[in-house]
Order: structure tokens, then sequence, then C-alpha cells
């Protein structure tokens, strides 16, 4: 019996799935693996940047007794855990196990809640990854898990790992890191454990620290910002752009070529220069670098990804409408017309920079609709909408900014297709969802909101029967700041460097 598990819902990631097996008491309460667990394993290949990971360590909870680790089967970081708290229904105890400081002992007290014998393989753990598993026993008895990986003192394999590990800290360079977005860069590295920030830059902020700028990044430990004119590239393998349209593509094109980078603004998202130029006003600066570049919008586009050295990472608003249309337009499920898109986002989506319209008097108690027909996300949402269909499709599209510091809802009408229902797009959003860690459909009638994505990098989305027959609303929240810049950058980064995409990005939305 197989769970679902990060890994195998994560895309990239699935080189390595967490797997619990449950397994019937013996008369003992110890249960041995079955056969097929108990066979020799062929030596672990060694750990390399751009291989899926291949550390996994087994568990066995035994009725009434420990905790207990098996050895290492592959080169891994071990660790243990200890109750963190239980839970019980009628029909359900739940364990919920943390993991205890890497000096204690490996075995634990698990007490009699647990019952029953399990067996839990974590496949993939790497150093400071927190996964949570859950599994239900024969019994109907629940047992979560969460733990996380840290260094194990006690194996020879382990500090090989490790040191290993340290060779391979890709150094990332976050240009605009005094911004909203190069913020949310910081704070999700701040527990990436392959990625290390050796190189910060900032305009009117050059020559601060991080913590004078963010003081709730007091606790990072980096280097000053600089111009980036100032900037030494020589200590740095990937960049993370965070700077306004227009500066960038210059910028860019004088990085070393050997630079792995996710530019998270506009510059190099419209294949069409002239279109470029059209909607942002800007002649484009630098076009033999547009054609290198692939859109980064990762669930659709992962394989490209992986192998880009220059990554367009996609708006905001074109990431929310873009996940739940694609699938339904490439399956002919909706009518290409008549597309009705009504988007609301934060005020952090319009940057730090002071600007009147983003002043609290402006912004508070109020709806305030902007770019009606000219938003320049019309282009790059109908570039995505149109490579899916094979055809031309134009949107009516209007932003809206709402008086929240982060979010984004696009709530979507659609025509169905004759014949076609609400049934039929839940069900094929559902398929193709269904084995992504950060898209999620959610269970029938749930309406999605932007308070349940709040710093996380996910997506939720559902759909809805309209009044009007033939016709279905969809709506679809993310995070401006995570899922729509700095989470989706730092999943693109992750599978360009060869890392499981998820990593560094398991946060929980903040709720409430
Ligand atoms: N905010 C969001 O939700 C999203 C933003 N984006 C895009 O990401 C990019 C960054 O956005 P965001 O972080 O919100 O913007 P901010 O305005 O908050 O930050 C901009 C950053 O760029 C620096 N900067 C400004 N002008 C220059 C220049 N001429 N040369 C060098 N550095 C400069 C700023 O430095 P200093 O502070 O020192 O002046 C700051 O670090 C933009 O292109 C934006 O459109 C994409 C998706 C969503
Ligand atoms: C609220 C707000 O102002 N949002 C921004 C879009 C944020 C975003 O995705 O910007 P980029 O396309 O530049 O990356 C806007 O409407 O221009």
């Amino acid at each position: 019996m197989t769970w679902r598990s990060h890994n195998q819902i994560g895309g990239a990631g699935r080189g390595g799935g967490v797997r619990t097996q449950t397994k019937a008491s013996s008369s003992h309460g110890h249960i041995p693996p079955p056969p097929s667990k108990r066979a020799p394993r062929p030596p672990p290949p060694p750990l390399r940047c751009s291989a899926p990971p291949v550390a996994q360590v087994r568990r066995r909870l035994d009725r009434g007794s420990s905790v207990r680790a098996l050895p290492p089967v592959s080169t891994i970081d071990a660790t243990d855990f200890s109750i963190l708290s239980e839970e019980h229904t009628p029909s359900v105890t739940s364990s919920f196990l943390e993991k205890k400081s890497k000096h204690e002992t490996r075995n634990l007290n698990m007490s009699s809640t647990i019952g029953g014998s399990l067996s839990v393989e974590f496949g993939c753990l790497r150093k400071h990854e927190v996964r949570r598993l859950s599994t239900r026993q024969g019994s109907g008895r629940m047992l979560s898990i969460r733990a996380s990986v840290v260094s194990s003192p006690d194996t020879l394999e382990l500090s090989k790992a490790n040191a290993k590990q340290a060779e391979k800290m890709v150094r990332v360079g976050v240009l605009g890191a005094s911004g909203y977005t190069g913020a949310e860069i910081v704070r999700l590295l701040a527990n990436h454990p392959h990625f290390g920030i050796t190189l910060m830059t900032a305009d009117r902020k050059a020559g601060q620290s991080i913590g004078s700028v963010f003081p709730h990044l007091i606790t990072q430990d980096l280097p000053n910002m600089v111009a980036v004119k100032d900037a030494d590239f020589s200590n740095v393998d990937a960049v993370f752009c965070c700077l306004p349209h227009g500066t960038t593509q210059e910028i860019i094109k004088g990085l070393p070529k050997g630079l792995k980078i996710v530019d998270l603004s506009a510059d190099f998202r419209l294949r069409d220069i002239n279109e470029y130029e059209e909607w942002y006003g800007l002649p484009h600066k630098a076009p033999e670098l547009q054609k290198e570049a692939v859109y980064g919008l990762t669930e659709v586009l992962r394989g490209e990804i992986q192998n880009a050295r220059l990554v367009a990472n996609p708006g905001c608003y074109p990431t929310s409408i873009q996940l739940p249309l694609i699938p339904l337009i490439k399956a002919h499920l909706i009518e290409l017309r008549n597309i009705i898109i009504d988007a609301k986002s934060g005020v952090s989506g319009a940057g730090r920079g002071a600007k009147e319209a983003h002043l609290y008097t402006e912004i508070a108690e109020g709806l305030h609709s902007y770019g009606i027909t000219k938003h320049r996300h019309v282009p790059e949402i109908e570039q995505g909408l149109s490579d899916a269909s094979n055809s031309k499709i134009t949107v009516s599209f209007t932003p809206h900014l709402m008086p929240m510091s982060r979010g984004m809802q696009s709530t979507i009408y659609v025509e169905m297709a004759p014949g076609v229902n609400t049934d039929d797009l839940y069900e094929h959003l559902n398929n193709t969802y269904q084995a992504e860690e950060f898209v999620r459909l959610l269970e029938k009638g749930v309406v999605p909101h932007t308070r349940h994505v709040r710093g996380s990098n996910y997506c939720l989305m559902n759909v809805f029967q309209d009044r009007i027959p033939g016709r279905a609303i969809i709506i679809s929240v993310i995070d401006n700041l995570v899922k729509g810049a700095s989470g989706q950058a730092l999943q693109n980064l992750n599978l360009m460097m060869g890392f499981p995409e998820d990593t560094g990005l398991q946060y929980q939305p903040l709720f409430p």
C-alpha cells in the first residue's frame, strides 16, 4: 500500500518518493519487513547535484517498544523522532512525531498509542528538508510523522555525504534583494539545503545590510547589498534577477555566460519582441537572449526549464490564470472565445517603490480597477493560451488592487465545449494536477480563498457551474509573491540545478 508523498507528487522530485507501509502485527509485535524489502540493495549511487536524490532511510515502529532506525541503506542524514502530540478520536489515534536533537539516542519510547507495527520508508530526505507523511494502520489508527533531516554524527557514510553536499552548494546571487520579491527569495532560501546566497544587489539601498532594509531577515548572515555595477560574479553560480522590467535586459546581457538565471521581470516573457515593444513601450535591448529564454510556468514547461540557462519567470496574474486554463484548452473542454478574467491582487504585486496610487489612503477600504483592456499581462496570458490551442486566443482581462498586502485571485468565466459539463472540467483538472505538489484542486464545492495560500507556493483552484447553462466559473488563488514570483522562481532554479523542485518550498500557508 502506498501513500501520496511530496516527492511522488512533486514532479521533478519523483526520483524518490516517501513511501510508508503498514504491516500486520506478529505475536511479538515485531514484524519483519517483507522479503522484497530485505533483499540486499545495490550500493548507493553517488550524490550528484544533477541527479534526483538517492538517499533512503527505513524505520520500523514496533508496538509499545521503540522507534528504531534501521541502518541507513544508502548515504543518508538520519535523524530520530519524538512524540510531539497525540490526537484521539473514537476511531483514530494520531501521534505527531518530531525530530529529536541530533545527539540523542535513536531508540525512542513510542508508548502504546501507536499500536500495531509499522515500517516507514522515507525516500530522498535531504538535509533540513521537512516532510510530513501519514499512514493509516490496519487497525484504523493514523500515524502522522513530521520529519526533517539533520546530520547524524554516527556514520561515516553520513559525513561523506555531507562533505559532498557542501562541495555542491550552489552559490546564488539575488539582484534586487532590497525589493519585495528579492526579500521573498532570501526568506525562502533560509531553509534551502543546497543554495547559499553569496551576492545581493540593490540600487538606492546599495551598501546596506539585509537586516537594516528588512528587519524580519536579521537572522540571515548575508553579505551587504552592493550596486550591480560593483557586483563580483566570480563567486556566483546562479542568479535570481528581481529587478524592474526595462532595466533587466541590459543587466542580464552583461552577466557571465556560465550563470544560470531566473528572471522575475517581464523582460524575456514575450517571444515576439515587437509585442514587447508595443505593450511595454520600450525597445527590447537583448533580442538574442530572448531567443534563448524559456518561459517558466513550471507545471506546464518543466522539461524545457530543466535544460534552460535563462528562465523568464511568469507574471503573477498569468500564473494564476494559465494554470487552470491551459489543461482545459489542451483537452478541448472549453471554447476558445469569450474567456473573461476578473483578477485581484494584493498591493505587494506593485513592488516596494513608493507610488501615489499605492498609498494606504488610495488603497484601503476600497477596490481599485486598473489597466482595463491594456494591462501588460494580456499578451503574456494570450501567448500561453494560444500555444495551448495552436490558434490565436484573446481574452478580456481586468485586474484590481485589493486592500491586502499579498494574495491574488483570478475568477475566470468560460464557455464549455458542447456536451461538456463542470464535472468534466473538474475531473480533468484533478487528473492533470493530482501528481503535482503545488497545484491543487479543492474538493467539489469548496471555494478557494487567498488566505488559504498566504506565504506558500500553492495554487488552489476549483470549478463551479454558472447559472447560465453551458458556462463555468473557475477560481484560482496564489500568493503573488510566492507562486506568483519568488516561489515559482525557486521551483525553476531547483529544476535547472537538478534538485527536486520542491526543495526549500515546503512551507504550509500561514493561516489565519
Ligand atoms: N511583486 C510581485 O508580486 C511580482 C513582481 N514581479 C516582478 O519582479 C521584479 C521585482 O519586483 P519587486 O520585487 O516587486 O520590485 P521592488 O520595486 O520591490 O524591488 C525592485 C528591486 O530592484 C532594485 N532596482 C530598482 N531599480 C534598479 C536599477 N535601475 N538598477 C538596479 N537595481 C534596481 C531595487 O533596489 P532599491 O530598493 O535599492 O531601489 C530593488 O531591489 C519586477 O520586474 C516585477 O515586475 C513578478 C511577479 C510578481
Ligand atoms: C498589483 C500590481 O501592480 N501588480 C503588477 C503585476 C505584478 C507582476 O507580476 O509583475 P511583472 O509582470 O512585472 O512581473 C502590475 O499590475 O503591473
